[in-house]
């Protein structure tokens, strides 16, 4: 078998396609500009790319995008004082504090400084009590993003498969977990601790790889025709293409994982784009939100 390629960077422009058409209805309509601050505190290269990446996307699709950037020694205090300055803004509709922060930054007072009506991660424990009691808000970014592309895949119906979760993160694992259990999936999530790994796997229709190790997932850990979602983000050295060389690589071996899947995402252009679309996704349903309208549907869990 060779596996169907699940286009993560087409689905998250045609995503972006939408949001921009969203965006122009609540200005006309409302007269509302959704507006997203993104804060990054020091020089970490990714964290740069991302963070320019949200901003440009952010402006593209026409909303207002404010930029903080700070040094690596900025106080606790001052990234707390510039949260609060945020939450009191009334152009800001989404407050996104780029993680990691710098060691001396406590990242759990940061998140829970943050307003739930603005917090477009759901990273906060309101936001992430909604989203397990299926509350309308902002749902985290890259599961959502998986979600989307699972149900596209599936025509909408993911009843009854087993979905099989590596990684127990705040970030992805958890979230990942309630977001398919909702769409009637049977969930197993393992984690470092989980006996007999590639058994467990073996086991799954629908294989969610976010555990942050180099290729750990083999082809022959998957059932023939699994459908293989790769979170996974991890630079490599690659000599091959040259000394001191590197390149990305996912959670998941995917030449031989694409002999067995039924369907993958590649690493890049999989999941990664799909996270800051749907990063702009969760700012119109704040902004939605905010101004006592319903968010648009096709945006959201
Ligand atoms: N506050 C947050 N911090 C972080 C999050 C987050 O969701 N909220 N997630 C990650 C990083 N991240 C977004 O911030 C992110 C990672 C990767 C991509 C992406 O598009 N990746 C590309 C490859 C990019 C490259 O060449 O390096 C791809 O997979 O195709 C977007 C966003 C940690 N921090």
């Amino acid at each position: 078998m060779t596996a169907k390629i699940i286009d993560g960077k087409l689905f998250a422009e045609n995503l972006r396609g939408a949001i921009t058409g969203h965006v122009a209805r609540l200005k006309s309509e409302h007269g509302i500009t959704p507006g997203l601050a993104v804060v990054i505190v020091g020089e970490d290269p990714a964290s740069q790319v991302y963070v320019s990446n949200k901003a440009k996307q952010t402006a593209e699709v026409g909303m207002n995008s404010f930029k903080h950037e700070l040094p690596a020694d900025t106080s606790e205090a001052d990234l707390l004082a510039l949260v609060e300055k945020l939450n009191a803004h009334p152009a800001v509709h989404g407050i996104l504090v780029q993680l990691p922060l710098p060691g001396h930054i406590d990242t759990t007072k940061v998140i829970e400084t943050i307003d739930p009506a603005k917090d477009v991660d759901c990273f906060t424990p309101a936001n992430v009590g909604k989203v397990q009691i299926g509350l309308p808000g902002p749902v985290s970014c890259t599961p959502l993003g998986c979600l989307m592309l699972l149900r596209d895949h599936f025509a909408g119906d993911l009843t009854g498969k087993h979905a099989v979760i590596l990684g127990r993160s705040n970030l992805v694992g958890k979230p990942m977990a309630q977001l398919l259990l909702r769409d009637n999936c049977t969930v197993t999530v393992a984690h470092s601790n989980t006996q007999n790994l590639a058994d467990v796997v073996r086991q799954a229709d629908i294989v969610v790889a976010a555990v942050g190790r180099p290729e750990m997932v083999r082809g022959d850990w998957l059932k023939p025709g699994a459908v293989v979602i790769d979170v996974g983000i991890n630079r490599v050295p690659a000599p091959e293409k040259g000394e001191g060389k590197t390149k990305l690589v996912g959670d998941v071996a995917y030449a031989e994982a694409a002999e067995v899947a039924s369907a993958i995402t590649p690493v890049p252009g999989g999941v990664g784009p799909m996270t800051i679309a749907c990063l702009l996704a969760n700012t119109i349903t704040t902004a939605s939100l905010i101004n006592g309208l319903v968010p648009p549907s096709d945006l959201t869990a």
